[in-house]
């Protein structure tokens, strides 16, 4: 992976601890909104990807490629599989309960994808500093151990909720996370 230094944690960014009272491990993650092209199981044009997290800071989640994913004839789309890597990897900073949104994305292609492969997606993040997440991702052919096909890097950034206020829909946000702090 030829991660940049902008999605290279500097020095003393550790990586976060498991949130208290968070999912336990094993556990599948619910969508962080229903509507997500990523993760929304009420969007049928999306990914549908479904997560679980198996130590409270990683996420694992498979992806079937299906035709509707193509880029050449019976290979996936390069851009379809980097939205499944920011949304694994939005998935694993969402595990922290606060609200962060891509800032960059790197991602380097090891391997074709061809349609009708599961994809076993997995990311982690490697170091928090102040409002940056440092995180990376992997995509592995067939089994979680398989080659990897995919590799990305990102840096998130936390936001307040004024910039879904602003820009997008809060209330929409708000409305399926009942538990949330806006101010915690
Ligand atoms: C609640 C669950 C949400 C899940 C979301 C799922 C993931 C997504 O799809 S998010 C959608 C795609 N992303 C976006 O739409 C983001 C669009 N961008 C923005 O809104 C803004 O540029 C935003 C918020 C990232 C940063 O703006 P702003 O808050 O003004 O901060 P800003 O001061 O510019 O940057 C903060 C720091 O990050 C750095 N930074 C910001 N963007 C980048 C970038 N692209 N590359 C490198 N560094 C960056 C800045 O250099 C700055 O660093 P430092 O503190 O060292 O000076």
């Amino acid at each position: 992976m030829t991660r940049s230094a902008l999605t290279t944690p500097p020095p003393g960014a550790a990586p976060p601890e498991p949130l208290p009272g968070g999912p336990a491990p094993g556990s599948p993650l619910g969508p962080h909104y229903s509507h997500c092209f990523g993760c929304g199981p009420k969007q049928p044009t999306g990914l549908n990807l479904t997560a679980s997290t198996p130590d409270g800071v990683t996420v694992t989640a498979e992806f079937v490629v299906g035709g509707v994913h193509q880029g050449a004839p019976g290979l996936a789309h390069g851009g379809v599989l980097a939205t499944a890597m920011d949304e694994v990897i939005g998935m694993s900073i969402w595990l922290l309960r606060r609200p962060y949104v891509t800032g960059r994305l790197e991602t380097d292609y090891l391997r074709p994808v061809s349609v009708g492969t599961t994809l076993h997606l997995r990311a982690w993040c490697t170091g928090v500093s102040g409002r940056k997440a440092y995180l990376e991702a992997e995509g592995r052919i067939g089994a979680p151990d398989g080659p990897v096909a995919v590799r990305a890097a990102a840096l998130f950034i936390e936001v307040g909720m004024e910039h879904f206020a602003e820009h997008g829909d809060a209330d929409a946000f708000l409305a399926e996370h009942h538990d949330y702090e806006v101010n915690p």
